[in-house]
C-alpha cells in the first residue's frame, strides 16, 4: 500500500488560448499522505483550481497535461478510463467547494439527495435513511431525523455548507478534497466549519486536500503546506516549517505582511507588489524573480526545489541562506 494517498510528480499542464499556449501548472510535486491535511496557498491565478480539476479528471477541453503523474493511492489517474476516475470520485475522492448551492439540488430534500448518493451500497433505503442522519449529527445538525424532509434553502448558509461535508465524508472517501469550503461563510462560522472539518478528518480518518486563501484556517487546520506562486509549487513543508521557518521569499512575503493577524482574522491573502507574470510568456529563471525582494544574478537560473529538511522544500537560490523570520505562531 502506498504511504501516499495522493502523490503528484512533475505535473505540467497547458491551456489552449487565443494568444498562445499559457503554462499553468509546471513541474508541480505534491503528497498527500493518508489520513494527513494538506493545505494549499496562493493568490488568485496560481493555479489552484486547475490543479484541482486535474486531480478529479474535470480539465477543460482547451487543456492538456504536458506531463507527470498523478497516483492515487498508487495507481496513475492520467492513465485511467472514464469509467475508471467515475468509480473514484464520489466514493474514494469526494470534494466540497465554495459554494455549498452548486453541490445541493435545490428541488429535492436533503434526506433524498443523501439517500441518492448512497447508490452503489447495496442497503435498504431505510438504512441508507438511517446513515444519512447518522452523518448530519456528525455535522452537528441538530433533531437530524425531521430535517432530512427539508429542501436546501431550509437551511443557514453555514448549515449547508455542513451538510455539504457529511455528504462527502458519507461515502468515508480516502481523500477529500476541500476547495476554499469555507471562503463564502463569515469569519465566526468559518472557525466553527475548520474545527468541525479537523474533528470530521480525525474521526473518518481520511485525508485532505484543503484550498484556501486564509492562512489562519491552513494553520489551524492542516498537517502539512504547499505555496503556490503563478503555476508552481514554491515551498512545501510541515506546518510548522511553513509558519516559523519559511525558506522562500515569496512565503515570507504572504507571513511578513500581517503576521500579527494571521492566526485570527487574515482572511484574503496579503497583498504583494507587482502582478504575477503573464503564463504565455515566463520569464526566464525563477517565477518570482521580477518581484522578490532578495533576487540577484543566479536568479536567472531556474533554482529547482532546494531541500531544506526531509520535509521542507523551496524553489529558491537563496533558501538555505535567509535569516530565520521573526516567529510566527501558528
Ligand atoms: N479554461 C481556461 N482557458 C485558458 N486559461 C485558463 C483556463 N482556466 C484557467 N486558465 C488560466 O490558468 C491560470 C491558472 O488559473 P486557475 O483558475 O487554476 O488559478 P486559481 O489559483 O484557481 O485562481 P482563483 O483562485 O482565481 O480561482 C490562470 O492564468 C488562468 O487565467
Amino acid at each position: 500500500m502506498a504511504d501516499d494517498i495522493l502523490d503528484i510528480s512533475g505535473l505540467s499542464v497547458d491551456f489552449r488560448t487565443p494568444g498562445g499556449t499559457l503554462h499553468a501548472l509546471r513541474d508541480v510535486n505534491l503528497s498527500v499522505k493518508r489520513g494527513s491535511v494538506l493545505g494549499i496557498v496562493g493568490e488568485s491565478g496560481c493555479g489552484k483550481s486547475t490543479l484541482i480539476n486535474t486531480v478529479i479528471g474535470l480539465l477543460p477541453s482547451n487543456a492538456r497535461v504536458a506531463g507527470g503523474e498523478v497516483r492515487f493511492d498508487g495507481r496513475d489517474m492520467l492513465k485511467m478510463t472514464p469509467g475508471q476516475l467515475q468509480d473514484l470520485r464520489g466514493q474514494r475522492m469526494t470534494a466540497v467547494f465554495q459554494d455549498p448551492m452548486t453541490a445541493l439540488n435545490p428541488v429535492l430534500t436533503i434526506g433524498q439527495q443523501m439517500v441518492a448518493i448512497q447508490y452503489r451500497s447495496g442497503a435498504s433505503t431505510r438504512e441508507k435513511r438511517r446513515r444519512a442522519a447518522e452523518y448530519l449529527a456528525k455535522v452537528r445538525i441538530p433533531d437530524p431525523e425531521p430535517r432530512l424532509g427539508q429542501y436546501p434553502h431550509q437551511f443557514s448558509g453555514g448549515m449547508r455548507q455542513r451538510i455539504c461535508i457529511a455528504m462527502a465524508l458519507l461515502a468515508e472517501p480516502d481523500l477529500m478534497i476541500a476547495d476554499e469550503p469555507t471562503t463564502a461563510l463569515d469569519a465566526t462560522l468559518e472557525l466553527e466549519v475548520i474545527a468541525l472539518l479537523k474533528d470530521l478528518q480525525r474521526e473518518v480518518g481520511c485525508a485532505v486536500l484543503f484550498i484556501s486563501h486564509h492562512l489562519g484556517a491552513i494553520a489551524q487546520l492542516c498537517d502539512d503546506v504547499a505555496i503556490m506562486y503563478a503555476g508552481e509549487v514554491v515551498e512545501r513543508g510541515t506546518v510548522r516549517e511553513i509558519f516559523h521557518d519559511a525558506r522562500h521569499p515569496y512565503t515570507r512575503a504572504l507571513l511578513t505582511c500581517d503576521p500579527g493577524r494571521i492566526r485570527e482574522a487574515t482572511r484574503r491573502l496579503p497583498t504583494i507588489p507587482g502582478s504575477i507574470p503573464d503564463l504565455r510568456r515566463l520569464p526566464e529563471g525563477c517565477i518570482f524573480r521580477p518581484r522578490c525582494p532578495e533576487r540577484f544574478e543566479r536568479c536567472a537560473e531556474h533554482p529547482g526545489d532546494r531541500r531544506i529538511t526531509e520535509t521542507q522544500f523551496a524553489a529558491c537560490h537563496k533558501a538555505l541562506d535567509l535569516a530565520p523570520l521573526e516567529r510566527i505562531e501558528a
